[in-house]
């Protein structure tokens, strides 16, 4: 796997020349790998290059993916830096702010070809050969080949050259698109520069093969031959499952655009495997959440088990279910026969017994530790070795929860978000113990029940709510201040967020807002502002909706009220802390309080991407939009902060820590790539950080 090389050359003519050195094959190893992002930096960065040519030595292109790599991707033993470093490379080229054309001899097998596609142009000798074989080594095109291909020579040969591992030649190649120009051996190198040049001075085009549609074709005729080839495959291999998993991630190429048919999770669900059916869920905890989670099962057809301690605490579960269920009576979205047929999928039980058969386990108890780690110890004895054991924690370390158990590797984080029969998000937490096969099987559920789900890594907080935590944290800051609550969530709701954070924290309940709270602090003393407002609050029996008081007064199911005794506590903590009122923040704007409220959330985000939390900045912006209702129109949080600037978001950050203290300091991948230029969501950095 350590082997092989790039070399770089830059000619007078601004073009740098990148060749692959890794006899016989130029096969792509990690060596390989590294070293040619090293040298996309270099050209990237100099000025002197204006356009790069990527070749491989002693006239072959590149052989694909290096065998053993491939090995240890599926076997898990290539660091996840790297699987996501390798990952993020094609995008790269696409997307660099200077040309690529690949100049290809001899051979561009696999991976080679699909570097080649995120190159602008494609320049080729006579005798060369291309073709995408994965499939015959059981794996599917994994640098975007599934999505590249079809838009450049169409779906139906792109499908014949994918499916049947089929070479073509150059001349074949060239009719179809896939090369743009054949010339001699010799001629190889000064044609690829001239091309690349010539894209420079726009007198060719630059192509972006992930941009393009013209050659995929409509929808109607799509969906026949990805149904042809289906059937062919079945036909074929009927037992083979890869080749499906290949046609469906081209579909959803087609259906949802080429990012969403790239969405594979490296290590997870590039690894051929495919869900298992499960049809039984069980639920331990009728609560809120508990009781939402069932309202979605249910409603898409899954038979659910809800455990709870006694009857009453049953009962009320069950007839939270009722009134979910009712509600889309009265909407009119269902009729009172099908509300009581789902209802019928739900049994409620006060033991284990109706867990042996269970194949997926959902607990949603509230989030203390000792509770958990004894209720996984019961589930451990109770259900079957299949059944996955999840945790809907929003903030607990799984591999704590699972402490008393010998199967970490069936936990996993499900975490919802209230109300989780009608929030859009599911975040599913991995550990380094769990296996793909537990998070394959979640997101397929995720899917049949019509969530988004998104996978992150564990950590307090995981992605959402992590990033999010600072949202209230700012605004209790600027109430210490003297700012005006409603203002604050005015200027919120003024931006497109569905709540401001004062009412946000209401809905979700001062007891589990203090216990996170106190749960960050642990975890992340530097950047939590410690408000005692809250705890003061909780002390006269105010918890938020729940109770009917808390920043607002409640009426209803939803109206929410300005309440003026919430005065008396802000008072009573500004006197204790001696806390004056701030002029300065009092002349803020509305767009000045979201920037302020907003900025410390970007911060939070780009700490969970440079940690590997989450792996895309484009996973947070779904995130963002789907868990906390950031305003779609906007993109999504990352989306968002790079639509303003990166250097701005750091500027007024350490414009605020040197005013009000390190809660607002910038982190290093926010400081870094300000002062690169660099947007916070492209990717080469960010894997780059993660080295
Ligand atoms: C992310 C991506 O989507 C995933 C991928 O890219 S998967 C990899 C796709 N690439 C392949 O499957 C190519 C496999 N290789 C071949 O088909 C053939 O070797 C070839 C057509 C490239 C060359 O064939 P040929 O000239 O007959 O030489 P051959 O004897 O097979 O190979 C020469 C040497 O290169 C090695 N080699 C070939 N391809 C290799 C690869 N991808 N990785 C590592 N080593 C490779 C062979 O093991 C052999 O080594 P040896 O001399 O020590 O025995």
């Amino acid at each position: 796997m350590s082997k092989g090389r790039t070399d770089m050359e830059v000619g007078a003519d601004g073009v740098a020349v990148i060749a692959v050195v890794n006899p016989p094959v130029n096969a792509l190893s990690v060596d390989v790998l590294y070293s040619l992002m090293g040298n996309y930096e270099e050209a990237i960065r100099r000025n002197d290059v204006r356009a790069i040519v990527l070749i491989g030595k002693g006239g072959i292109f590149c052989g694909g993916l290096d065998i053993n790599v491939l090995g240890a991707i599926q076997k898990n033993i290539l660091e996840k830096v790297k699987v996501d470093y390798i990952d993020a490379m094609t995008d790269a080229l696409e997307v660099a702010v200077k040309p690529f054309v690949a100049a290809i001899d001899g051979l561009a097998f696999g991976g080679g070809l699909e570097f080649s596609m995120a190159c602008q142009a494609r320049i080729s000798t006579p005798m060369a050969q291309l073709c995408l074989p994965e499939l015959q080594l059981g794996v599917i095109p994994g640098f975007g080949g599934t999505q590249r291909l079809p838009r450049l020579i169409g779906l139906t040969k792109a499908l014949e050259m994918i499916m049947l591992s089929k070479h073509i030649r150059a001349e074949e190649a060239h009719q179809l698109g896939l090369v743009d120009a054949i010339v001699s051996p010799e001629e190889l190198l000064g044609a690829a520069r001239h091309w690349a040049l010539d894209i420079c001075e726009s007198r060719r085009p630059w192509v972006r093969a992930l941009s393009k549609t013209d050659k995929i074709e409509p929808p109607e005729q799509a969906r026949e031959i990805l149904k042809f080839a289906r059937d062919q495959a079945q036909k074929r291999a009927p037992n083979l499952k890869h080749p499906l998993i290949c046609i469906d991630v081209i579909e959803e190429g087609i259906v949802s655009g080429p990012r969403a048919g790239l969405r594979k999770i490296a290590g997870v669900t590039d690894l051929g495997l495919m869900p298992r059916n499960l049809t039984k869920v069980a639920i331990v905890g009728g609560g809120l959440m508990g009781s939402g989670i069932a309202t979605s099962l249910i409603l898409n057809h899954y038979p659910v088990v809800l455990k709870e301690e006694n009857e009453k605490f049953l009962n009320a579960g069950v007839d939270r279910i009722k009134a979910n269920l009712q509600s889309h009576v009265r909407k009119g979205k269902m009729t009172q026969e099908k509300c009581e047929k789902t209802l019928s999928l739900l049994t409620g039980v006060l033991d284990y017994e109706r867990f042996k058969d269970a194949d997926l386990v959902i607990e949603a108890v509230t989030d203390n530790v000792k509770l958990k780690q004894q209720i996984f110890a019961e589930l451990e004895r109770h259900c079957p070795p299949h059944c996955i054991l999840a945790t809907t924690t929003s903030t607990i370390d799984l591999r704590l929860i699972g402490q008393n158990t010998n199967c970490q590797e069936r936990i996993v984080g499900a975490h919802f978000f209230n109300p989780a029969h009608t929030v859009p998000l599911l975040e599913i937490v991995c550990t380094q113990h769990t296996l793909p096969q537990a998070v394959i099987d979640l997101l397929d559920v995720g899917k049949k029940i019509k969530k988004t789900p998104i996978v992150v890594r564990n950590c307090t907080g995981f992605a959402v709510n992590r990033m999010f935590f600072p949202y209230t944290q700012t605004a209790l800051f600027l109430l210490d201040r003297g700012m005006d609550l409603y203002k604050i969530d005015h200027a919120c709701t003024g931006f497109g967020m569905p709540v401001g954070p004062f009412r946000l924290a209401d809905h979700v309940g001062f007891g589990v807002a203090l216990g996170t709270g106190m749960q960050y602090l642990e975890d992340f003393p530097d950047r939590v502002y410690k408000s005692m407002l809250v705890p003061l609050m909780i002390e006269d029996k105010w918890t938020g909706k729940a109770s009917k008081r808390g920043f607002y007064m409640y009426e209803g199911r939803r109206k929410a009220i300005p309440d003026p005794d919430t005065m008396t506590y802000v008072d009573k903590l500004r006197s204790m802390a001696g806390s004056s009122t701030d002029p300065e923040l009092m002349k803020l704007e509305d767009k000045d309080i979201v920037e302020m409220v907003l900025f410390p959330v970007i911060n939070e985000a780009c700490r969970v991407l440079d940690e590997g939390v989450a792996v895309k900045a484009s996973d947070l912006d779904i995130a963002s939009i789907f868990g906390m209702g950031f305003p779609p129109y906007r993109g999504g949080i990352m989306y968002w902060a790079d639509s303003i600037g990166a250097k701005r978001v750091h500027a007024k950050l350490s414009e605020w820590e040197k005013k009000y203290g390190q809660f607002f300091r910038p982190c290093s991948y926010l400081s870094e790539r300000a002062a690169a230029g660099v947007p916070l969501s492209a990717p080469t950095n960010q894997a780059k950080a993660r080295l």
